[in-house]
């Protein structure tokens, strides 16, 4: 990437980097691979201070990066036509180390025989098929990989028959698109997409955009009317330890617009959906609730925090046993990770579920000389009453009584993203003030206090009063965005993978 940004050290590579990832500790050497595999020499050049660059605006280049990584570092053999879109394989292994962890947290109980391998659905393979390639060939997971394209069919069984060491453990899927309820609306969505966008071979990868492209309001509003995602896809029968997803973030090929600074292919297929990637997700939610069992975890990437938001409140409504968000950093955007099961949480996880809901804590710890609790407290009451919570601060008894809206639990939850922009405000608002979740009028009441354990470390308290509100389920996400805030801002910053 050209230009003069600060090389980052170890330290903030690894925040932006499963430390399971093979890149976590060793990124890519494009210096090496250039004198390891002649075909990439010609993509690399190097900067004045001697640094090997590829130029990331190429798609030739990202896709023979791609292409290099997968054989080199994990043996894989690949390739994909012209325009595709062209995955980065470091930011792809974050979101495989994810669900490891989730299958690895025995949150939801495993009910698999031992010595059975764990069963993936990657909804959307893609011609690439980097999901189930990095699967099998990283953690020896089985998967299903469907889509709907003529071109994602022959590309990624193509990608698999040229892995004979796994190929016997992804099968590709078709997604059956004649018996679907995809409407006038929706074709003529795609056509008129198509005929934007094609030929645009400069599309930025969808891990460089959506967060810092608002789409329009209508978005959030429209419902997907595309093929069938899960429901008709999945035989009766079938189990999986998980589904995950890397959906069509945009609704128009404009929308997914064009980032100069990268060519990562992607087309309209690929990138486009009627709704974008909040009506494609709650379509997973939707048909998560009637295969619920089905699946021990469903999973989905979410490009605007927005989105996630509100499909966390989705799921808390529609009955979701266990909701669970992550933060994928990439460079200078951010995307998330959505988790959640219909399954009974295990025993020893019940009781803490529970009081989890209700009473959360953290530790402050190594706090900096020059701060008290009572900055803490100070720090906690702006944090809330920046998205305009009403905030009663008690210095005596270091207490804040918080009542919010969820317009206002909202705002908190967009504070320091690139979706607090004024538009950003005023789509939030627009969407608040449509959505049809009836959940306008609800308000959620916690209390935070700040408690001197050791010098040098505080523990931090947060009690919901109101368990049974609609909007309950934003406390946990309200009381891990304080987290990571009061730690960024008072300690040295420690970052967990699940939260
Ligand atoms: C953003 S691409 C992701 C490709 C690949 N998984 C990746 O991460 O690079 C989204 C994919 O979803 C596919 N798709 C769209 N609607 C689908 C559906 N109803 N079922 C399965 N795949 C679908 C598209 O054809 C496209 O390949």
């Amino acid at each position: 990437m050209a230009g003069k940004r600060k090389r980052k050290s170890v330290g903030e590579r690894r925040r932006e980097i499963h430390p399971r990832n093979k890149y976590s500790d060793n990124p890519p050497d494009f210096g090496l691979l250039a004198s390891l595999y002649p075909s990439f020499e010609p993509f690399v050049f190097y900067s004045h201070d001697g640094r090997p660059k590829i130029d990331w605006t190429d798609f030739n280049a990202t896709r023979e990066l791609t292409r290099v990584l997968l054989l080199h570092d994990h043996g894989l053999n690949w390739w994909i036509p012209d325009g595709q879109l062209c995955p980065t394989v470091p930011n792809r292994s974050n979101y495989i180390h994810w669900i490891e962890d989730l299958l690895a947290s025995d949150v939801v109980p495993c009910s698999r025989a031992d010595g059975d391998v764990a069963k993936g659905f990657d909804i959307g393979t893609g011609a690439n098929c980097i999901y189930p390639l990095l699967g099998a060939s990283l953690l020896g997971w089985k998967f299903v990989g469907s889509d709907v394209t003529d071109v994602a069919m022959e590309w990624a069984n193509q990608n698999v028959r040229s892995n004979p060491q796994i190929s016997e453990m992804i099968e590709i899927r078709r997604v059956d698109c004649e018996d679907n309820d995809l409407d006038s609306q929706e074709l003529q969505n795609r056509q008129q997409s198509n005929s934007e966008g094609m030929g645009s071979s400069n599309n930025t990868e969808n891990d460089n955009g959506p967060s810092s492209v608002l789409q329009s309001v209508s978005s959030v509003k429209k419902s997907y009317n595309g093929p069938p995602i899960l429901l008709g896809v999945v035989k009766d029968g079938e189990n999986f330890d998980f589904c995950m997803c890397n959906p069509p973030f945009f609704e128009t090929m404009d929308a997914a617009g064009l980032n100069p600074k990268t060519s990562c292919g992607g087309t309209p297929d690929e990138m486009v959906c009627s709704g974008g990637e909040h009506a494609f997700i709650t379509r997973i939610i939707e048909d998560s609730v009637k295969l619920k069992a089905t699946f021990r975890w469903y999973t989905s990437m979410v490009g605007r925090k927005l989105n996630l938001n509100n499909l966390v409140s989705r799921l808390w409504n529609v009955g979701a046993t266990i909701v669970k968000t992550t933060e994928f950093v990439q460079g200078k955007t951010s995307r998330w990770g959505l988790a959640w099961s219909f399954l009974p949480p295990s025993k020893k996880m019940i009781s803490s579920q529970v009081t989890e809901k209700k009473n959360l804590s953290f530790m402050l710890e190594g706090l900096q000389r020059q701060y008290s609790a009572f900055h803490v407290l100070q720090s906690v009451e702006s944090f809330l009453a920046n998205g305009g919570a009403s905030c009663k601060l008690n210095s005596a008894t270091f207490h804040i009584d918080i009542t919010a809206s969820e317009d206002q639990l909202n705002a908190i939850l967009g504070t320091g993203t690139e979706t607090k922009s004024e538009d950003a405000c005023s789509e939030l608002e627009a969407f608040n003030s449509s959505n049809n979740y009836d959940i306008q009028s609800d308000v959620l009441c916690f209390s935070i206090s700040v408690f001197q354990q050791i010098p040098g470390t505080l523990l931090v308290k947060g009690t919901m009063k109101e368990r049974e509100s609609s909007i309950s389920g934003l406390f946990l996400l309200v009381f891990q965005q304080l987290e990571q805030f009061l730690k960024k801002k008072f300690c040295i910053e420690r970052k967990g993978i699940i939260r």
